[in-house]
């Protein structure tokens, strides 16, 4: 325990920066202090709420002299769902935080001093607001009503959502209409605390560019009233074209889908078009959340590759293979690595409506596809891994094959620094451009260049 400071103290703070969960960081003499809700530059009078070995958090309890920054957040919920952190910044500035974050995971984990020159602007998003093209939300019975919501940061309390304001609109009106009919057919959301009840959680996904909408109803136990549900709900929602619905009675599984899936509704798949080729996504595949900054990220990745035609690619960590979609033109060949067997399909089917031969996607954990392509001479190499990164594994394997240039998407500052500080003794790091996919969130999504340096 530290010895300087315990807990319901109140001290004085500068702040200094953000942390990468959108808090703001102040020092004790050389102790951090993490503080939600503080904006680098204010003076906060802080309670002292935990303290540990290396750092204490505290929280505010009065503003000092806040930033000039400092906004009004726009959702009426926003400290209570915890799901947005940075509504209370002003949105250029969220921009350069974001660029700050990554330059301190740099000096924090790459293990070299990285020129702050080689990292761009933070690509912003013309519409902050609206931009989740999906929803995945859990839903409650209190008492009468059924309600939907979301579980706060690191707790079981459940935050009602009536409507929200990073969400797509079109999202938030099927949402209310669903609510409106389970309440009215008695279609119930799971009780905590009874354990009754039908729904657990709601999925809906739609496409920006054909508005078509597709529902998956994430049930604890069957109910026979779904299918008059859903009846009613195509007939009110015209934008709806698909519903699924997924039986996940394991209350401690994380997660949405199951094996067990059943189309109730529609079709298949919703159909999405990105720089003019359509996209075929199945329920459980991922796509990213932003639509317009999803195409400037891929636009950055195609534009950092620079591929000429006769080299060969690889894009691992596929998904439904978009990466491989904007690059195909530029190369002789592209192999999508690809684990989830609904995202593999979603690809395929995308790819030979798109009339793309020359991309193979392989339905396998990367380390195990790629040791299988050792005979094919792979000339440069995509990743866009989760946030776990990609590990000291998989970069050792990667630098067997040596590729003479590496593009990575990465969404999470500080496992891209740790996978640096390997890749770095082999590979020159020649840019990295931030990109905003989840505005008035801490997390910061970004594309570097590597190039393998000559002997
Ligand atoms: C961040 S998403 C990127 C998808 C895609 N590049 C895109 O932009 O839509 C990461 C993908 O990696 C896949 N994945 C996770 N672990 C994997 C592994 N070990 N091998 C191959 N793919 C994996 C996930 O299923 C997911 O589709």
């Amino acid at each position: 325990m530290n010895q300087e400071i315990k807990v319901d103290d109140q001290i004085v703070l500068n702040i200094k920066r953000m942390g990468i969960n959108g808090e703001g960081i102040g020092y004790l003499n050389k102790l951090a202090i993490f503080v939600d809700y503080a904006l680098p530059d204010e003076d906060i009078e802080v309670v002292i709420t935990e303290v540990y070995e290396n750092r204490a958090v505290g929280k505010i309890k009065n503003i000092l002299k806040p930033s000039s920054m400092r906004r009004e957040p726009f959702c009426p919920v926003y400290e209570s769902c915890g799901g947005c952190q940075t509504q209370h910044l002003d949105y250029e500035e969220t921009l350069v935080q974001k660029r700050d974050i990554l330059i301190k995971s740099f000096e924090r984990y790459a293990g070299r001093k990285i020129d702050e020159d080689l990292i761009k602007k933070t690509m912003g998003a013309d519409q902050p607001r609206y931009y989740r093209n999906k929803a995945s939300l859990p839903v409650q019975k209190f008492k009468m009503n059924n309600k939907l919501g979301m579980y706060a940061r690191n707790s079981s309390h459940f935050v009602i959502i009536e409507d929200c304001p990073v969400q797509n609109q079109l999202i938030n009106q099927i949402l209310k209409t669903i609510i409106q009919l389970m309440d009215e057919l008695g279609v119930d959301a799971l009780n905590a605390k009874t354990r009754r009840g039908y729904v657990r959680s709601l999925v809906v996904r739609v496409s920006e560019n054909h508005k078509e909408a597709q529902v998956s109803f994430i049930m604890m136990n069957k109910s026979n009233r779904l299918p008059s549900l859903v009846e009613r709900l195509v007939e009110k929602e015209k934008n709806i074209v698909s519903v699924f619905e997924v039986l996940n009675p394991d209350i401690k599984k994380p997660g949405y889908f199951t094996d067990d899936v059943k189309l109730l509704y529609g079709k298949e798949t919703i159909t999405e078009t990105l720089n003019n080729q359509t996209y075929l996504l199945k329920p459980e595949a991922f796509f990213q959340l932003n639509t317009p900054q999803a195409h400037k990220f891929y636009l950055e990745m195609k534009r950092l590759a620079s591929l000429k035609p006769h080299e060969i690619a690889i894009d691992a960590y596929a998904g439904i293979a978009p990466i491989s979609h904007y690059i195909h033109k530029d190369a002789k060949h592209v192999y999508a690595i690809e684990l989830d067997s609904a995202a593999c399909e979603s690809a395929k089917l995308s790819l030979k409506q798109n009339h793309i031969t020359n991309v193979t996607v392989l339905q396998s954990d990367f380390k195990r596809a790629l040791s299988g392509l050792k005979e094919k001479k792979i000339d440069v190499m995509f990743f866009d891994p989760p946030r776990v990164g990609l590990g000291k594994e998989s970069i050792d394997l990667i630098l067997e094959f040596k590729p003479k240039r590496i593009i990575y998407g990465s969404c999470n500052p500080s496992t891209l620094a740790k996978d640096f500080k390997d890749l770095l003794n082999s590979y020159h790091l020649v840019e990295v451009v931030p990109i905003d996919m989840f505005p008035y969130t801490s997390l910061v999504e970004s594309v570097s260049l590597l190039v393998l340096k000559t002997s």
